[in-house]
């Protein structure tokens, strides 16, 4: 049972339903989907896909995720139709309304994936329960299952040996996570994208990870922005997790249809 939402946030959401071309932004992981032991087992819950699904429904709305996940991944995941916005790998991969569009790196970056996955498969080879999540421009070093002190070392060992063999290196910490990409864009710079890319007038975000804070500090005084969980945030609001952002979103939807039918 979500936690119910405060008159604020309400407040907020039916003035931000009210414009004309609004983009909603989620995040996947933490947001829409509760954090999980395996990757490949989260799942949005039901609530949240129900009000996705009612808000891509609705005219001049657009639903965006924009995940650390590669994109193949996220699509498995989200299992959304093809009218969602998708970004993936922290911005490096986006699926548009053309999906001919792939990311291709070029021959110094294929290198540095190669020496990458060697110098990173190594360390997770050596400690118990650290593994290595493929992506197209890096690894995600999970480390969910070790211990602490596992952990620590695993992401420690793993950044100098990184650093020391890939230049220009993009290191993102997550949740159990350390992410290396030898391409460097942010959640941040996916929502300026998008917010050009569908014309939008407002944007919704919904995120609770650390790079999550990209796209919050990307949003514009008339966007609004929503935390999913504990944690620092720059985002307006804060709800409890996957449950209540569930409950904004459906609520979202409701206050958009009421006003599109208004217009
Ligand atoms: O940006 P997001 O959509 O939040 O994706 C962030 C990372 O999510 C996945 O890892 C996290 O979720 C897993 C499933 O709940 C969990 O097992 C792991 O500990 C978390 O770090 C994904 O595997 C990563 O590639 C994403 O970057």
């Amino acid at each position: 049972m979500p936690q119910p939402l405060s008159s604020a946030l309400i407040g907020a959401l039916r003035e931000l339903a009210r414009v004309k071309r609004l983009l909603v932004a989620l995040d996947f992981d933490g947001t829409l989907a509760p954090e999980v032991d395996s990757p490949d087992a989260a799942r949005a819950i039901p609530e949240a896909r129900e009000a996705v699904l009612r808000l891509l429904a609705l005219p001049n709305t657009r639903v965006a995720l924009i995940s650390g996940r590669s994109l193949a991944s996220l699509i498995a995941v989200a299992d959304l139709p093809d009218t969602t916005l998708l970004v993936g790998s922290h911005g490096i991969e986006i699926r548009l309304d053309d999906p001919s569009d792939h990311i291709r790196l070029n021959t110094t970056e294929l290198e540095q994936v190669e020496v990458l996955h060697e110098v990173l498969g190594e360390v997770a080879d050596s400690i118990d329960h650290v593994w290595l999540e493929s992506k197209p421009a890096g690894f995600a070093l999970h480390t969910r299952l070790a211990t602490e002190h596992d952990s620590r070392v695993a992401h420690l060992v793993a950044l100098s040996e990184a650093q020391a063999e890939v230049e220009n290196l993009t290191v993102r910490e997550g949740k159990n996570v350390l992410e290396f990409s030898v391409r460097s864009t942010t959640k941040g710079e996916a929502v300026e994208h998008l917010r050009r890319y569908t014309a939008a007038d407002a944007v919704f975000y919904a995120g609770d990870d650390v790079t999550d804070e990209d796209a919050f500090a990307a949003l514009l005084p008339h966007d609004l922005g929503v935390k999913s969980g504990p944690g620092k945030t720059e985002a307006a609001f804060r709800v409890e997790g996957p449950d209540e952002i569930a409950l904004v979103l459906s609520t979202l939807a409701t206050f958009r249809s009421g006003d599109v039918h208004e217009q």
